[in-house]
């Protein structure tokens, strides 16, 4: 594809070229060395099998999402109400919610940016999407038409690392409440970001708004991909979620479920200490490599495991200085496709990933500024 056109390939293709090898600083997922901790519990899988073989499942499960989600904030998360289900991951909790909200509505108003697999999961189950930006959600009152019947959010955002307040949920939610649409949000970051730990349910529940929340292990720790996306719902959520779950799955492993309590409960011991400072550790190298230079880091104060950088105009622009990157053996992202609706906005910024060594995250951006150098 020429500069000009944002390249037209979705992320996770990109991120799937990444696994071939070389230096991935391109998906979100963990890929980080595991502490002396999180090995420890990795030396535990065969006693924790047999563990999970012995136990009752619903105990098992309900003991990971308690342990993840008060870990994390979520006190009044629906645990045991049979309104929190567990899956694979959270697109599949997310493909799982399209489904449901397509049966309720034609149109979503959905926040913009936001990683391109969201719109891509609603627009395949016929839905039409409408671009609200960041700030206009955290001001509680989109202007939205009436054909639109909910309002989804992902916060922590991906790319940005913006997080929709406490005060801008409950904004959210009564007026989602009062003008009768479903309030969905993606919180796959928020175990990063403390700033995003609020008790969102107990708001939810309060509002009287009908709600959805999909929740993720899967960008914590470097599990091999072993995780569980959890999708939860109000009493009453008039949604066919329940149904369309079993369509999918009886149940992710018991396994996976109780390896996840053990690493939910390390990272209250400590484990979340460490991956924060692990995280700011590397956007501050980030930051250091690119200081002075042409590029620079758009948003210094996120704390998600991704940073986005911007290009000088004099340089390549995103797809350009991508493709340079895959040639010297470096996977980033373009950010145009995170920009679903106007790619364009994504065409001066790229985002690498930071929940890497840090030796991967300074390599990395190396390579980014001797490419954009070079150009
Ligand atoms: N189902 C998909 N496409 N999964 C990829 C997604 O997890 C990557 C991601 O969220 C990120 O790189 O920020």
């Amino acid at each position: 594809p020429s500069g000009a056109e944002p390249d037209r390939r979705n992320l996770t293709s990109m991120e799937t070229d990444a696994l071939i090898g070389g230096l991935n600083v391109s998906d979100g997922h963990p890929r980080m060395p595991l502490t002396t901790a999180q090995r420890a519990i990795v030396d535990s899988l065969p006693a924790l099998f047999d563990e999970a073989e012995k136990r009752v499942f619903e105990e098992i499960e309900a003991e990971a999402q308690q342990t993840f989600l008060h870990g994390i904030g979520q006190h009044r998360a629906p645990v045991g109400t049979g309104r929190l289900v567990s899956c694979y991951s959270s697109s599949v909790a997310m493909d799982i919610t399209a489904r449901a909200l397509a049966h309720r509505t034609d149109t979503i108003a959905l926040v913009h940016p936001t990683f391109d697999n969201i719109p891509d999961l609603l627009r395949g189950r016929g839905l039409k999407l409408l671009p609200v930006p960041e700030a206009e959600l955290a001001a509680g009152e989109p202007e939205l038409p009436d054909e639109v019947g909910a309002v989804f959010v992902t916060t922590p955002n991906n790319p940005t690392g913006w997080v929709l307040s406490e005060d801008g949920l409950r904004r959210l939610a009564a007026f989602c409440a009062r003008t009768g649409r479903v309030l969905a949000m993606d919180t796959c970051f928020r175990a990063q970001d403390e700033r995003a730990q609020y008790d969102t349910y107990a708001i939810l529940e309060d509002s009287g708004a009908q709600w959805v929340v999909i929740e993720d292990t899967g960008k914590l720790w470097p599990t091999l991909e072993l995780k569980a996306g959890f999708l939860a719902w109000g009493e009453h959520t008039d949604l066919p979620l329940l149904e369309y779950f079993s369509d999918v799955l009886l149940s992710v492993s018991p396994l996976v479920l109780l390896m996840l309590t053990r690493f939910a409960q390390d990272a209250e011991r400590g484990g979340y200490a460490e991956l924060h400072g692990l995280i700011a550790r590397n956007r501050r190298a980030l930051a250091e490599v690119l200081d002075g230079g042409p590029v620079r880091l758009t948003d210094p104060d996120a704390r998600i495991s991704v940073a986005r950088v911007t290009l000088p105009e004099d340089g390549p622009d995103a797809v350009a200085l991508y493709d340079e990157l895959v040639r010297r053996g470096t996977h980033v992202l373009p950010c145009g496709p995170f920009h679903w609706d106007r790619p364009q906005d994504g065409v001066r910024q790229v985002r690498l990933a930071l929940a890497r060594s840090g030796e991967d995250v300074v390599r990395a951006a190396r390579a980014l500024v001797d490419a954009v150098r070079a150009h």
